[in-house]
């Protein structure tokens, strides 16, 4: 039972230091452990920029597909992934490909969709915490209106989850994103050390400066595996 003190965990949306550190993989343990316990759990990645061939030989989005597998609700897959853009570029850039706007009342309205069909909804951001989603438009002036992951997850309105994707540099961007986030006034549940890099020097130290300096608990410490063992999953928080 949580105190009234604690953050709302039913739903949480996962960013990352940057694309590729793991958030993804974090956002399925996040699910297997809710179903573990016992919870509808479903996930979300509202915006993924990406199509990926699979080992059957179709195209799909791997990051859905990972999210999909991992939860025990079958939810319609547009509220699970309301903009699905080919190229596996900048949201900004996949969507004008795709001649598509990115707006947030889509996403908005199919995460409370999945809220009330699921005890939890793991959201899955692109990239990093300010990766552009639409450039509005296109007035080149600096500091002309911009959306980002940003303003999505202040639409959403949930707690943070910071996957940190232990590698030379991600310190300063770690704490970037830990600043960034306290701009905006939202919530940073916690954060999670991945070991993507098994050759990182001082890796541990690293992890001491990140657990002295990101204003969350650390969740878990995730090791560099090579090959997932089976139903091996960090012990995360929100069963
Ligand atoms: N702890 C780890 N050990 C080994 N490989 C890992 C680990 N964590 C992630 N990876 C691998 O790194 C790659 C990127 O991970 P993942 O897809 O979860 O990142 P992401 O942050 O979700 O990326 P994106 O921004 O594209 O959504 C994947 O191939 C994944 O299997
Ligand atoms: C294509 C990919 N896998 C990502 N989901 C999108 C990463 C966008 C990064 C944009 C940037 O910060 O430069
Ligand atoms: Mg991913």
């Amino acid at each position: 039972m949580q105190s009234d003190s604690r953050p709302d965990l039913r739903s949480v949306f996962v960013i990352g230091t940057d694309t590729g550190v793991g958030k993804s993989l974090v956002s399925a343990a996040l699910l297997r452990g809710a179903v573990q316990a016992g919870l509808r759990a479903v996930g979300m990645k509202p915006v993924a920029a990406g199509i990926d061939p699979q080992p059957d030989g179709s195209l799909a989005c791997g990051d859905v597909l990972t999210l999909q597998a991992a939860g025990n609700v079958a939810a319609d897959p547009a509220l699970v992934n309301p903009f699905c853009l080919p190229d596996p570029l900048s949201p900004h850039l996949a969507a004008q490909r795709a001649g598509r706007r990115i707006t947030l009342a889509p996403i908005v309205a199919a995460h409370r969709a999945l809220c009330a069909q699921a005890d939890r909804v793991i959201v899955e951001g692109a990239g990093g915490f300010l990766v552009p989603l639409d450039e509005g438009d296109g007035d080149p002036a600096p500091g002309a209106p911009l959306l980002t992951g940003a303003d999505l997850a202040q639409a959403l309105g949930v707690p943070l989850v910071l996957v940190v994707g232990l590698r030379l540099g991600c310190l300063n961007h770690a704490l970037l994103t830990a600043e960034a986030v306290r701009a905006r006034g939202l919530t940073l549940a916690g954060w999670v050390a991945n070991r993507i890099d098994p050759a990182m020097a001082c890796a541990d130290e690293n992890l001491d400066f990140l657990r002295r300096h990101i204003p969350a608990p650390l969740l878990a410490d995730v090791p560099h595996a090579s090959r997932w063992p089976e139903g091996w999953q960090p012990s995360l928080f929100l069963s």
